[in-house]
């Protein structure tokens, strides 16, 4: 057991059959699995981070942003949201936005589309991949996107095959997957069962949201243990937020555990409008720092992402919330 994870010696401690079962038969494959050679980053800053923003940004600052971001090397920007604008007026210029980019062959460019309406917007906008925005928690979907758990699956449905008709790539999220604003504790089996219809129904990647920041290593690898049952590793990313200060440290226990996709928001910027309380996305400078530290590859240049972070910051006259870009000169 010498190259086990902490995290799955921890889960061990636990004593629970269905996982000592579990890990018995698959811990080799978990243990290579450490330290993945590559990493892909997921900036989801332009739409997850400025979302939530009271004052609407300029529709040119996120122009410039996009530009920006798309120069330091990441291969995915999500730009925007094809959402209704009574509900989150920060992304109603979604359109302007998408077509005001300068497009990188290199970037990839996705948008939110919660249905139909949605995906059709985004088609006429010129969108080339598109995700659809799920939930573990019942009462939490209710708020977010106004209809069940089952009622998602159902527009989400239309949305995917719509896609596929046109080769368009679909993306997934798992909101509350490891607690909910309302509902608290969420069950990894509800957030297995989301996931694996997302999955089933044609993601080509699901992303597991830690929406409002609470959760730890301990509970991240419950979740992925679980959700791995039912999804490819190869399939998952992980989408946390900072409440708790756990981030990084709920990322790295992914990382060991093979997921090799990660979300972030440059300088840390976000919190979700159906959320109250919940902090900013981990930081995408912060993450970055930490992967190139394990001798990761991203692909990315940090210090472009932290020029990227000073500009946004500047335009919304706000402090970083990224570690590593405060630190910045003071002890390097
Ligand atoms: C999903 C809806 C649209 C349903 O909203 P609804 O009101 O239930 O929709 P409806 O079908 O009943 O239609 C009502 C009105 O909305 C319009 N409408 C209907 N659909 C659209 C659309 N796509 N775009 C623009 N307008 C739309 C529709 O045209 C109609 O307009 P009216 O006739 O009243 O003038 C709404 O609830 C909504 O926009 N919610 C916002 C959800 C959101 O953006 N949340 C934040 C992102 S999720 C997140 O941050 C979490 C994540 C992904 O980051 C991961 C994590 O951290 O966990």
């Amino acid at each position: 057991m010498g190259n086990v994870p902490a995290t799955v010696k921890h889960c061990l401690s636990h004593e629970q059959p269905w996982l000592r079962r579990w890990l018995v038969e698959d811990v080799k494959s978990l243990a290579a699995h450490e330290n993945p050679e590559f990493v892909k980053i997921v900036e989801v800053g332009p739409r997850d981070g400025l979302q939530n923003e009271k004052e609407i940004v300029p529709t040119e600052v996120k122009i410039q942003l996009i530009d920006k971001l798309s120069d330091t090397g990441l291969s995915v920007v999500e730009a925007t949201s094809f959402v209704s604008s009574k509900w989150v007026p920060q992304m109603a210029d979604h359109t302007a936005v998408l077509q005001g980019i300068q497009k990188s062959p290199n970037v990839r460019y996705p948008v939110l589309t919660p249905n139909m309406q949605g995906f059709q917007n985004a088609l006429a906008a010129g969108a080339t991949e598109v995700a659809v925005f799920g939930s573990a928690s019942e009462t939490f979907s209710r708020k977010n996107i106004n209809c069940s758990i089952d009622e998602s699956m159902l527009r989400f449905e239309e949305v995917i095959n719509a896609a596929k008709d046109r080769q368009i790539p679909v993306r997934g999220y798992v909101s509350c997957a490891l607690g909910c604003p309302h509902e608290g504790h969420i069950d990894p089996s509800k957030v297995t069962e989301v996931a694996k219809r997302l999955y089933e129904l044609g993601c080509y990647e699901v992303s597991l949201g830690d929406t409002i920041g609470v959760g730890t290593p301990g509970s991240m690898a419950k979740m992925l243990l679980s959700v791995m049952q039912e999804v490819p590793c190869s399939a998952l990313a992980v989408h946390c937020h900072d409440t708790y200060g756990q981030a990084l440290a709920n990322i790295l226990t992914a990382l060991q555990m093979g997921v090799c996709v990660v979300d972030s928001a440059v300088a840390g910027l976000g919190g979700c409008p159906y959320a109250q309380g919940s902090s900013g996305n981990v930081s995408t400078e912060d993450v970055l720092y930490m992967l190139h530290g394990m001798g990761i590859q991203t692909g990315v240049d940090l210090s472009k992402v932290i020029m990227a972070g000073d500009f946004i910051c500047n335009a919304l006259n706000r402090k970083t919330n990224s570690r590593v870009a405060q630190a910045r000169g003071t002890l390097l």
